[in-house]
């Protein structure tokens, strides 16, 4: 599998650093709009830095977006139309409706795959399997450190009470996670978003109730230091996801 990736941070990073040749999978081409960036990560993949997407388009089998929702509602589409699978991490994107359809009828026509990694939460397999009967309700309550979210606060503070679709279009870069659960939910979700002066981890709590009964899930992930808005964890999904191509056995759904 020849894999591109769009978006050369701290998800890209990891990949690369845990996968590098693997055998089945070569990460081959890197573009972002900042170019040194594609530059350094093709250096430590041996792989080719690239200066606008098409020119990967006629060599990937997958494409990788780690860049932001703007760059995904750019890039669905033409990816898709070549036939090409996309694992997308900017999944923000996708609670605009319009787009999604778009993205799910594309994807069917060429016969191309989407994936959406779990992220940095934690239960996306049980919800999954709580969708065959019906979800009654589903929250998220976020919390992050003021660097995570780019604000100095001496006390803990709520940023946002709302619904999914409200809080990604606020919070692109921090609360992707909402539109995981959202889709899985097949519902706009309730979302708090908490900055907390005295926490330095990125906690995701998860309240899903429906027919199966109800589960909580919680996880206190930690940062990346080059980017303390994004978990370790959401990188490690991507990872885990990549790897499954390869594997002839899954556990969980
Ligand atoms: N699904 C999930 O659970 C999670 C999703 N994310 C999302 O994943 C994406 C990547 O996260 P990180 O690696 O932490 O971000 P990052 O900020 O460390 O790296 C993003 C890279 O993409 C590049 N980029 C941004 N816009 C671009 C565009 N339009 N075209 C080309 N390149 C572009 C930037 O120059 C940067 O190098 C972000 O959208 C982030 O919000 C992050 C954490 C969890
Ligand atoms: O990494 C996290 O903790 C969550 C995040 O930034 C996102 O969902 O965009």
């Amino acid at each position: 599998m020849i894999v591109g990736i769009v978006g050369c941070g701290a998800i890209a990073n990891t990949i690369v650093n845990e996968i590098m040749s693997e055998e089945g999978i070569e990460i081959k081409y890197f573009y972002d709009r900042d170019i040194e960036r594609a530059e350094n990560l093709a250096h430590i993949a041996n792989g080719i830095a690239i200066i606008k997407l098409e020119d990967m388009l006629d060599k990937v089998d997958l494409v990788v977006e780690a860049a932001s929702p703007i760059a995904l509602k750019n890039i669905a589409i033409p990816i898709l139309e070549k036939g090409i699978d996309l694992m997308v991490m900017s999944v923000g994107a996708l609670m605009d409706k319009e787009f999604r359809e778009n993205v799910h009828n594309t994807a069917r026509k060429h016969k191309a795959k989407v994936y959406a990694p779990s992220g940095a939460i934690v239960g996306l397999d049980g919800i999954k399997a709580a969708s065959i009967g019906k979800i009654t309700q589903a929250s998220l309550t976020t919390r992050k450190a003021p660097k995570s979210l780019g604000r100095e606060v001496e006390e803990e503070e709520i940023l946002f009470e709302g619904k999914a679709h409200e809080a990604v279009e606020k919070f692109p870069v921090n609360i992707n996670v909402a539109a995981s659960l959202s889709i899985a939910c097949n519902m706009d979700i309730d979302v708090k978003i908490i900055v907390d002066p005295k926490v330095d981890r990125n906690v995701h709590e998860v309240l899903v109730k429906g027919d199966f009964g109800e589960f909580r899930t919680s996880s206190e992930n930690v940062p990346f230091a080059a980017n303390p808005k994004t978990s370790m964890l959401a990188a490690f999904s991507a990872i885990k996801l990549l790897r499954s191509f390869n594997e002839s056995f899954s556990v969980g759904t």
